[in-house]
């Protein structure tokens, strides 16, 4: 078994365990089942980083998201999907234009990923379990 099946493992049992709870929150179309799919099978704001008209909709809702009182606090990791279309925002250009810079009341944390590729799902995994409730 690699390392990466048993880091997925131990993602399937934290979650089994109950420690931790995760909200994946995205538009329609943005890759969200693609990522469980790409984590459950080895081969989470998730936004289309080649959608370059549905981003700001997404910074409205994302920052919809953190005003909520059930979510205060809680760490946010935003996912850029599609990297791997070349019309693909950069990452300087997807943080800028979600307006990551002015959340300063939590944890800010942003990858850009490929769920079709399998790019930078490992370290999506890695940020998961430091964030578990076991890992505090
Ligand atoms: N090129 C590319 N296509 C992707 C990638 N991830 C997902 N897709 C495609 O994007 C489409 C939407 O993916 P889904 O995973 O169903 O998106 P979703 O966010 O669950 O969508 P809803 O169920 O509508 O909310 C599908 O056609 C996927 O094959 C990616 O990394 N690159």
């Amino acid at each position: 078994m690699g390392l990466l099946d048993s880091l997925l493992n131990w993602l399937r049992s934290l979650f089994f365990k109950q420690e931790m709870e995760l909200s994946l929150v995205g538009l329609q179309n943005a890759g969200k089942t693609s990522l469980v799919n790409s984590i459950a099978v080895s081969n989470i704001y998730v936004v289309d980083a080649a959608d370059r008209d549905g981003v700001p909709i997404s910074r409205t809702e994302l920052h919809d998201l953190l005003t909520k009182p059930s979510l205060s606090g809680i760490p946010l990791l935003v996912l850029g999907n599609k990297i791997d279309k070349s019309e693909a925002l950069s990452k300087q250009a997807l943080v800028d234009q979600l307006g990551l810079e002015s959340i300063s009341d939590r944890e800010v944390c942003c990858y850009m990923i490929s769920c079709k590729d399998s790019v930078n799902i490992d370290v999506v995994i890695d940020w998961l379990i430091k964030h578990s409730r076991s890992a505090k």
